[in-house]
């Protein structure tokens, strides 16, 4: 399995396309989102140890818009209740075909891993089984603003009671001097960890119509609006968090 360096935005592009999960990304995600992403890697783990927390007997743990399945791998290892499964989702073929290889791997290394079941599908078109725990871990910031509200209601009206939504973002801040403060400090940890200003920038520039982050106020009225009991923070890395939503 090929572990390769992002250089994606290395050279100066002609033309930059809109950032899309493509072959060119899968070849470099693991690399480019530990790179992108302040606390990714915690976040995943302890995405394992919260779903442990909330999974309940018999029932599916949803992980929508998987990429390469790294939160399902992280539920597989630390998910104790008898006889659920997880359903992983992404709508990109390239993705998802990656992250079944992945997860066939973490098969031939464990023994009893819960069952997973990986689907190539729009997180807005499936519907949704009763559940105890869907994890969103930075893909609703991809989902078109208007159509963001419906689907945490659907969400919501699938998860069963002591069941919770773990949902992690971007942040903007309504703050213009925090805003930039936070951003400052978010393309420092890209260049500490080797990124140059030309990848920075078009990066940012590929990701400008296709990635639309929301304040944490934002995602507490939505998240309220969408049913939600309540909301809690339970890590924040510069502008990334993450966020448990209680039904
Ligand atoms: N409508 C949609 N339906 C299904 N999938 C979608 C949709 N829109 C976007 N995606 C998928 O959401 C994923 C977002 S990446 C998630 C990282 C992962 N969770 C991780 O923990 O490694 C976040 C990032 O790269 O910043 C991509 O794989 C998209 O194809
Ligand atoms: O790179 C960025 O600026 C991000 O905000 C996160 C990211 C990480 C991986 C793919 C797309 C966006």
């Amino acid at each position: 399995m090929s572990h390769l360096p992002d250089r994606l935005y290395a050279t100066p592009q002609a033309q930059l396309g809109d950032f899309a999960f493509n072959e060119d990304v899968v070849r470099v995600f693991p690399d480019m989102i530990k790179r992108s992403v302040p606390g990714y890697p915690t976040i995943v783990e302890n995405i394992g140890v919260l779903a442990a927390h909330f999974a309940q007997p018999q029932s599916i743990l949803y992980d929508l818009g998987c990429s390469l399945g790294a939160v399902s791998q992280a539920m597989r290892r630390h998910v104790r209740s008898e006889g659920c499964r997880v359903v992983a989702v992404d709508n990109s073929a390239a993705m998802i075909s990656r992250c079944q290889e992945y997860l066939n791997a973490q098969d031939a290394m464990y023994q009893e891993l819960l069952p997973v079941q990986v689907l190539e599908a729009d997180v807005l078109t499936i519907d949704f089984a009763p559940t105890s725990l869907v994890a969103m871990n930075f893909t609703l910031q991809f989902i078109p603003p208007e159509q963001r509200l419906p689907l945490l209601a659907r969400i919501r009206q699938a998860l069963l009671p002591g069941g919770a939504l773990i949902l992690s973002e971007k942040l903007c801040f309504a703050d213009a001097q925090q805003q930039t403060l936070l951003n400052d400090l978010h393309i420092a940890f890209k260049r500490a960890n080797g990124y140059s200003e030309l990848e920075i920038a078009q990066k940012r520039s590929a990701l400008e119509n296709v990635m639309k982050p929301d304040s944490l106020e934002v995602h507490r009225q939505r998240l309220l609006e969408a049913g939600f009991s309540q909301v809690v923070p339970w890590f924040q890395c510069l502008n990334f968090a993450s966020l448990v939503a209680l039904p």
